[in-house]
């Protein structure tokens, strides 16, 4: 299927997701329009719905309802060609413990439908930028956490996606290691579409440009932190007055 891009063409436009889990909302009526260059943080307390709908965002799990755009192609109609322009980092990445760094690279570049040809320079510059040069001929199993993360990362990044999803990308890391994954997601931001969720609502200052909470499957607030700065609102504040109780939409500040 032929897609003519665009520069006004969001690399991800989603409209209306929702996920039921027998009467269960998990999701409700999630929309979002990611342009490159935009680094959105995904907020919300367990059990919001954030990994429900990166799982939907990057085609890990079928909507009950709405519709994904990557690139302009549609995601539940053409997965296959539209996961080309995603790379997903999920919360329990499916990391090969019996690999070593670079076969699993590989592997992973290969299942993102990569052209062989293509292979050895995209390897060496994932390596480069997540920092596995050291260890590309060691066992996954045998790294530390830290590093596994960043072999997760790698894996999500190989292809250049336009579109990156994370699924807590520092959770579990130490100080210096979350600033390292800061600074990568940071430059990533400069060429590709980034959506990543977190816990750490100071993360989501240092990195994002713009920002939705979510609360019982439903967006509470959508945002981009330039107007919020301008506003004098204090993310942390507005967290706690948004998920507490049931609470409306509040005006959007994109
Ligand atoms: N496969 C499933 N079957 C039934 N319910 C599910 C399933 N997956 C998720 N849920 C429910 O959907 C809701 C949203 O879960 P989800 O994991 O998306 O939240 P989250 O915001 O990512 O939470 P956390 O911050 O704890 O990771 C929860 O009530 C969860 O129990």
């Amino acid at each position: 299927m032929a897609v003519i891009e665009t520069s006004a063409m969001p690399a991800m436009a989603v409209h209306n997701l929702s996920r039921r889990f027998g009467r269960h909302n998990a999701v409700h009526e999630y929309s979002l329009q990611l342009h490159r260059g935009d680094i959105l943080g995904l907020l919300g307390p367990n059990g919001a719905g954030k990994s429900t709908t990166m799982r939907m965002l990057t085609g890990n799990l079928a909507p009950s309802s709405g519709s994904v755009r990557i690139c302009g192609v549609d995601l539940v109609a053409y997965p296959l060609e539209a996961k080309r322009y995603i790379g997903y980092l999920p919360e329990m990445p499916p990391l090969y413990r019996e690999l070593t760094v670079d076969e699993y690279l590989r592997f992973a570049a290969r299942l993102h439908g990569m052209d062989s040809a293509a292979l050895p320079a995209a390897l060496d510059e994932v390596k480069q930028r997540c920092e596995l040069n050291a260890v590309g001929k060691r066992l996954i199993g045998v790294l530390s956490k830290g590093f596994q993360q960043r072999v997760a990362l790698a894996q999500a990044i190989i292809h250049q996606p336009e579109v990156i999803v994370m699924d807590e990308p520092t959770a579990g890391l130490d100080p210096n290691q979350i600033q390292h994954v800061r600074a990568l997601i940071r430059e990533l931001g400069r060429s590709h579409a980034i959506i990543f969720s977190t816990h750490a609502l100071s993360e989501v200052e240092a990195v994002c440009s713009h920002v939705q909470i979510m609360h019982h499957g439903r967006l509470v607030l959508d945002a981009g932190l330039g107007a919020l700065k301008q506003q004098s609102e204090n993310l942390e504040t507005l967290f706690g007055q948004l998920t507490m109780g049931d609470r409306p939409m509040r005006e959007a500040t994109r």
